[in-house]
């Protein structure tokens, strides 16, 4: 996309307020409370069927909050609840999803004008908003060109741009790049990243990519069951994950039952079955290799897999034969012997999860 910067939008708070919702007698979503400041960028991650589509479409307008189920504010407007229901047109703001959802029988401008028209702006105000618009997807001087004739990142160029061009306070996105493969999921993440930055506009995202989640988003709300589990930035949800649910889910690192040993130099990893044992959390980031054997421990690499530039591996020790997950510069081989260093302070007693 354009490296010169798109224009300053100004993006609104979203307050989501004690939202339910039911398909019929199923429970969907549970009580949800969410406030984002203007500009802010929320990732909502969780495995298929959580809800997240769900909460999208409540956002935008595509379904209806019922009586008593909460309610949705854009800044001080209530667009939703207490009997109030705005329409997506009027709520200001722009989509993305998963299929683009272009017109085929439109070219690229009209496509990206469409909104603009339906208002009834002049063609002659049109035109350079649309033209700016594909500017700062990349999409420069493609107006007369037909979707068909784009490839798949450039098809949710057009999308973006046909997004954005109205200037929306707020953006919502649902699975933008699941179509894609990977490389250009990444580059196109990255760039929608620095968009929502320069633009200022208030966006929700919708992912089940985690990496997706924590390149893209100021605040992420883990969500499973209906429920968010916790909403953090990427940040505080790799080093406090709320509970062991959030731990497992995101594959931060190991869980281990464990018991703290009182009066010792270190807390042990021993297992233990006991009733009051707990559940101790090491993320990846807490273990390393060691450098001299002094406080260190010794395990076996039983599995290693590749990563962004690195390898998560799997070390069996006595006191953990399911193995602790940590990352390695290096590529070390099945079976070899290695020894480890821990970090204490990064370790955590977390909860069971409800
Ligand atoms: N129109 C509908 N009628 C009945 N049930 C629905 C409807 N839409 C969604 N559901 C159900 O609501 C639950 C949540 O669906 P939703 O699409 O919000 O999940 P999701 O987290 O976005 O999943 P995915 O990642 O697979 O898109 C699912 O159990 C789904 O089957």
């Amino acid at each position: 996309m354009t490296e010169s910067p798109a224009k300053k939008m100004e993006g609104t708070s979203i307050t989501i307020d004690g939202l339910t919702h039911r398909f019929a007698q199923n429970p969907v979503l549970d009580r949800i409370d969410i406030h984002l400041e203007p500009g802010q960028v929320l990732a909502l991650l969780g495995p298929s069927g959580c809800g997240k589509t769900t909460l999208l479409k409540l956002l935008a307008g595509l379904l209806p909050v019922a009586a008593g189920h909460g309610r949705i504010l854009f800044g001080d407007k209530l667009v939703a609840g207490d009997g109030h229901f705005l329409p997506p047109e009027a709520r200001g703001l722009g989509m993305v999803f998963q299929d683009y959802a272009l017109w085929p029988h439109m070219s690229v401008g009209k496509n990206v004008a469409f909104a603009l028209e339906m208002r009834g702006m002049p063609k002659k105000e049109r035109d350079p908003r649309v033209a700016r618009a594909l500017e700062i997807v990349g999409l420069k001087n493609h107006e007369d060109r037909n979707p068909s004739s784009l490839s798949g990142g450039q098809q949710q160029r057009v999308a973006l741009a046909r997004a954005i061009v109205a200037e929306p306070q707020v953006l919502l996105f649902d699975e933008p790049l699941s179509n894609l493969d990977r490389d250009l999921r990444e580059s196109l993440c990255h760039e929608i990243g620095h968009l929502l930055r320069t633009m200022g506009t208030t966006a929700v995202y919708v992912t089940h990519d985690q990496e997706e989640a924590f390149a893209l988003a100021d605040v992420v709300a883990v969500m499973q069951g209906g429920r968010i589990r916790q909403l953090a930035t990427p940040d505080m949800l790799v080093t406090e994950p709320a509970n062991t649910l959030i731990a497992e889910f995101l594959k931060l690192g190991t869980l281990l039952h464990a018991k703290e040993v009182p009066h010792s130099w270190h807390q042990r990893f021993a297992p233990n079955a006991a009733v009051d044992a707990q559940h101790l959390f090491i993320p990846q980031s807490a273990l390393s290799l060691a450098a001299n054997a002094a406080h260190c421990f010794r395990g076996e690499v039983t599995m290693q897999r590749y990563r962004n530039g690195r390898f998560i591996t799997e070390v069996r020790t006595p006191d953990a034969p399911k193995g602790l997950v940590l990352t390695t510069d290096t590529r070390l081989s099945h079976g070899q012997i290695i020894d480890l260093t821990v970090d204490w302070q990064r370790l955590r007693w977390l909860p069971q999860a409800a």
